[in-house]
């Protein structure tokens, strides 16, 4: 007997993609007969509540804020994916309990950041930002006060994950010595110096550079307290995110002077496209590199992205698996081309899946998995092809049921 037709038709999958993100991912979406719009820019919430209705998929990088209003307006949306590394953009929470996996490219863009960063120290170290303004303006001016090699210098890296971690490698190979800080243990790379707090990382580090996320602990992690803790004369560089440095501190330092400067990528509000009327307090300060939020703007690393997030994406549409997601229970079990798959996402509460399992027990179950996080448990079973559109009917009408889908 022919298996009914269950699955969601693919050319009826939404996909909205915002923030130009790669091609890569367009391509890999379209081989799925997948629908997509792609938008170079990000949107606002209002326009995004409207979009987002009868999207199946949403992606975005690091601009676009997927709240809890917007997700209340996304009644079909499957999954989110963050066509980068960080996912505070989106409230996780709320989309966890909407059963909306989000998924990331978790490295990426590492080494583009970290080679950005290298760079940056070195142009700061030579004032090279100031000289080519200069030369720009006709002004030749050779002198060589306050440059200096890095060879033999302390590069402070907080945060140690995959960024921290390859700027650690990339700047021993420079010469530099390293120290870190990190709330979580860390293996120490090469000749790498672990920190027993921020404050002893400040005092002994002539760069200091951040490679956190952005949390409730990290939000102004830099004020001046920790400014005035760096040496006099040392550099400050960020490319994590925007709240974590207070900029206003760090302007009054570069203008005493305490700092000798300093490299912005990211900031605590950004335009939402690019544009040519940006303006900040920092513009103007003495040696300060300022750039609009490249850390990850590689071309290797976006085609990456699109390719690793897309795949990830598809995956999760055509046959429930969730490995990747950074918010959502991890279930991935080998598909069974004989079987309809029934995918089921609901409340974390006692005796579901007694409930579910009751069900089942009329029918034949190749195979079956759970996982739960806090607020929600994600069930697969793969099961009779002829009895699957019952089952799904009676699984999608449990009290707890969020979400229940059928593949085939
Ligand atoms: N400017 C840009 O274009 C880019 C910016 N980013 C930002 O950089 C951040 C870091 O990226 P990855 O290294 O890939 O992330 P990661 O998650 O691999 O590493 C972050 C590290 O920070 C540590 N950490 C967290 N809170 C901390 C605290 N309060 N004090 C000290 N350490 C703390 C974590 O334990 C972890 O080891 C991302 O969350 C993202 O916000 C990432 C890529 C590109
Ligand atoms: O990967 C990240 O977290 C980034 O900040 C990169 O942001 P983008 O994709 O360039 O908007």
């Amino acid at each position: 007997m022919e298996p009914t037709s269950t699955s969601f038709p693919k050319n009826k999958i939404k996909i909205l993609l915002l923030e130009n993100i790669h091609l890569a991912a367009i391509e890999q979406f379209k081989s799925q007969n997948f629908s997509v719009e792609s938008i170079a820019s990000s949107i606002s919430e209002e326009l995004l509540c409207e979009k987002i209705k009868d999207v199946h998929v949403v992606g975005l990088r690091s601009k676009t804020k997927i709240t809890a209003k917007v997700l209340d307006s996304a009644e079909r949306l499957l999954a989110i994916g963050c066509f980068c590394i960080g996912t505070d953009q989106v409230d996780l929470e709320a989309a966890e309990k909407k059963g909306v996996p989000v998924f990331n490219s978790p490295f990426c863009n590492s080494r583009s950041v970290a080679e950005l960063i290298i760079a940056e120290i070195i142009i700061l170290s030579r004032k090279l930002g100031d000289k080519s303004s200069e030369m720009h303006n006709k002004v030749w001016k050779k002198d060589s006060k306050g440059c200096h090699e890095i060879r033999g210098k302390t590069l402070g890296i907080v945060g140690y994950g995959h960024i921290g971690s390859q700027l650690s490698v990339l700047a021993e190979a420079m010469g530099m010595n390293v120290c870190y800080y990190d709330i979580n243990r860390k293996l120490p790379l090469g000749n790498s110096k672990m920190c027993p707090d921020l404050n002893s990382l400040l005092e002994c580090s002539n760069y200091v550079t951040l490679h956190v996320p952005d949390t409730e602990i990290t939000r102004n992690m830099i004020t001046e307290t920790e400014i005035n803790l760096m040496k006099k004369g040392s550099l400050l560089l960020n490319a994590s995110r925007g709240k974590v440095v207070d900029l206003d501190a760090l302007v009054k330092a570069l203008k005493s002077g305490h700092l000798a400067g300093c490299a912005i990528d990211v900031y605590p509000v950004e335009p939402e496209a690019n544009c040519n009327d940006w303006t900040h307090d920092l513009q103007g300060c003495p040696n300060t590199i300022l750039t609009p939020h490249i850390g990850g703007s590689t071309e290797e690393a976006q085609e990456a992205i699109g390719l690793e997030v897309s795949e990830l994406i598809t995956d999760y549409i055509n046959t429930g698996a969730s490995s990747g997601s950074v918010n959502f229970p991890e279930v991935n079990i080998p598909v069974n081309a004989t079987s309809h798959r029934i995918l089921n996402i609901h409340y974390n509460k006692p005796g579901v899946l007694r409930d579910i399992n009751s069900i089942l027990s009329d029918f034949n179950v190749s195979s079956q998995a759970l996982n739960t996080r806090k607020h929600i448990g994600y069930f697969v079973a793969d099961v009779d092809s002829e009895a699957s559109k019952e089952i799904k009917k009676k699984i999608s009408s449990l009290p707890h049921s969020i979400k229940t889908r059928v593949l085939y």
